[in-house]
């Protein structure tokens, strides 16, 4: 199976004391409606932390400051398998503003749940739970 390597931004308001997370939902294609993180694959030649800083100037037209790997969730799907790094991201400048998803919601520990989250995300939310105040 093929496997497709990607990165996602667990943007929050502080990696000091995270309160709340940013989570967008897709806006187009398969998964459409899904909710999931900001961020896509990794392109040739570029570190996972250069791809999150890339993927986020492109979908939400801000810069991140890129923080510790969280995990890296890997999840066979029927049609490829995915290899995906998560990473703590918080906002270094810019404001986020929705390019390509069609909806967003800052969430805190307890709203977590609330969302729809993409199938290869569902053992991250408690990891992150885990990290949050
Ligand atoms: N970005 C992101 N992708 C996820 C998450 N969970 C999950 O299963 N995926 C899957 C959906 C997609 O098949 C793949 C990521 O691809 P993507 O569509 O974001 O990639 P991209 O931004 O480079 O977009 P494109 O140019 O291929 O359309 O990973 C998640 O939390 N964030
Ligand atoms: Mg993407």
């Amino acid at each position: 199976m093929k496997t497709i390597r990607v990165v996602a931004a667990v943007i929050c308001d502080s990696i000091e004391h995270k309160t709340k997370i940013f989570s967008t939902a897709r806006g187009y294609g398969e998964f459409k409606g899904g909710w999931e993180f900001p961020g896509g694959k990794i392109e040739a030649g570029e570190t996972p932390q250069q791809a999150v800083v890339r993927e986020i100037r492109e979908e939400l037209d801000a810069t991140v400051r890129v923080g510790d790997l969280i995990d890296t969730i890997e999840y066979d799907y029927p049609a490829f398998h995915l290899s995906m790094d998560c990473f703590w991201c918080e906002v270094a400048s810019g404001e986020l503003k929705l390019l390509e998803a069609e909806a967003a919601r800052w969430l805190t520990k307890e709203e977590l749940d609330s969302v729809q989250w993409l199938p290869a995300d569902v053992t991250l939310i408690d990891k992150i739970k885990s990290c949050m105040a």
